[in-house]
């Protein structure tokens, strides 16, 4: 244990949450673990002996005895008892919730570094994004969202480097979806052939843990929009919103007013083979051009224009060529000219944004040593 010990809550327990703790698990250095929370429950440490949680699993945690169990406790009581340690704390926020992220400038005022995965607070109205910078100025604490656009590739710190030194970025651009990187990849490929149905490809996604908690957040390019906002801001535009700009959504319209709760989910998958046919369409009328469609964004810094959607591309480019969930991000920029510094590589699955995660802890319980 270091010197000045280092107190961590973790909320969300998911895909992501469970990779992340297996990976707390062997850290060096490693905070203590004194919260862990899924939507229904709550573990904690007891005051005043704060004795840590054992990271491997939930499971294994929640069969911990010497624990005080609660149900979910709103956000307010979790700052509060994280602010009571008996020394800095970090909270990790691995769920997909809004009003959670709503909350992080209460954590940050409080001191409570944030380290998350969830882009819903940084893409928000562009209010939330000054208000969380300027409570963590006033808590003195630090925010790292690295997992947040392309799981856990170096995309936010290589353009916070490119912007820091100096460099002005002209372009962003690339896939920006691990999930539609994947279904496209795998029903539409460059090379050889693919008789995969849409909604197949889908459901598989979903199954390997690419897709958000509802994919239709993936489908409808908001996911995408998301993250071009948050990159957007980190290169000098005020975005005020996700929705601000035009997104291209490949939801069926005949599904688009299914609720957004676990049943709305369930019957938009249920449904979803029924409108195979509108993607294949799509698929079939790049491939007469000789030529296949990808999802694809791009941000043009100075013209302030951001463009989310379909596009086709020859066979044989960059785009067309990545496999499984890559994401290709290509930073274009008055140092690097013509040719782009490009960022490659998985950019969904809990293990790779995990590490994003673990890594973005690491540097905050390094600068608050
Ligand atoms: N999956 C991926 O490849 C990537 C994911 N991300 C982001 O990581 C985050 C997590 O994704 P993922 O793990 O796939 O999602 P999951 O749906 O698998 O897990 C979400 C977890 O959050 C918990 N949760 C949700 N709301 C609350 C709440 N208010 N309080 C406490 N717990 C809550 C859920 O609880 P319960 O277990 O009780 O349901 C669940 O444990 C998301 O923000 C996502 O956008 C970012 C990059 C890539
Ligand atoms: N659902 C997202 C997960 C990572 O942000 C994606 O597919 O890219
Ligand atoms: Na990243």
């Amino acid at each position: 244990m270091a010197a000045n010990p280092i107190y961590l809550g973790v909320i969300g327990v998911g895909g992501v949450g469970t990779a992340f703790l297996s990976q707390l698990a062997r850290l060096p250095n490693a905070p203590k673990l004194i919260l862990l929370a899924r939507s229904s429950q709550t573990l904690l440490a007891p005051t005043p002996a704060y004795s840590a949680i054992p990271a491997a699993d939930w499971a294994t945690a929640s069969a911990a005895p010497s624990l005080t169990k609660a149900g979910a406790l709103p956000a307010d009581e979790i700052a509060t008892y994280l602010a009571g340690a008996p020394g800095r704390a970090i909270l990790v926020d691995n769920t997909s919730d809004i009003n959670l992220a709503r909350q992080y400038p209460t954590f940050l005022k409080k001191g409570i570094s944030v380290v998350t995965p969830n882009k819903k607070g940084f893409s928000d109205d562009i209010s939330l994004w000054k208000d969380i910078f300027s409570s963590a100025a006033q808590g003195k604490a630090l925010v790292y969202h690295e997992s947040t656009v392309g799981a856990g590739l170096p995309v936010l710190s290589t353009l916070k480097d490119l912007v820091a030194t100096g460099d002005e970025v002209t372009r962003i651009e690339g896939v920006f979806s691990g999930t539609l990187s994947f279904l496209f990849n795998t029903f539409a490929p460059a090379s050889g052939s693919s008789n995969a149905q849409w909604s197949a490809v889908v459901a598989q996604a979903k199954e390997l843990g690419y897709t958000e908690p509802d994919p239709r957040d993936d489908l409808n390019g908001m996911d995408v929009a998301r993250k071009l906002t948050i990159l957007a801001r980190l290169a000098g535009l005020e975005v005020t919103s996700p929705d601000s700009f035009p997104i291209e959504s490949l939801i069926p319209t005949e599904l688009a007013s299914l609720p957004s709760s676990a049943d709305g989910i369930s019957q938009f998958m249920t449904r979803l083979p029924e409108f195979d046919s509108q993607m294949s369409n799509i698929k079939d009328t790049a491939e007469k051009q000789g030529k296949v469609v990808r999802y694809v964004g791009s941000i043009d810094v100075g013209a302030k224009n951001v463009t989310v959607g379909l596009q086709y591309f020859d066979k044989d480019s960059a785009i067309a060529g990545l496999k499984g969930s890559d994401n290709i991000i290509s930073f274009y920029t008055k140092r690097y000219g013509a040719n782009p510094l490009i960022v490659q590589g998985a950019g969904a699955g809990g293990d790779v944004t995990a590490m994003g995660v673990s890594a973005d802890l690491l540097k905050v319980v390094e600068r608050l040593q």
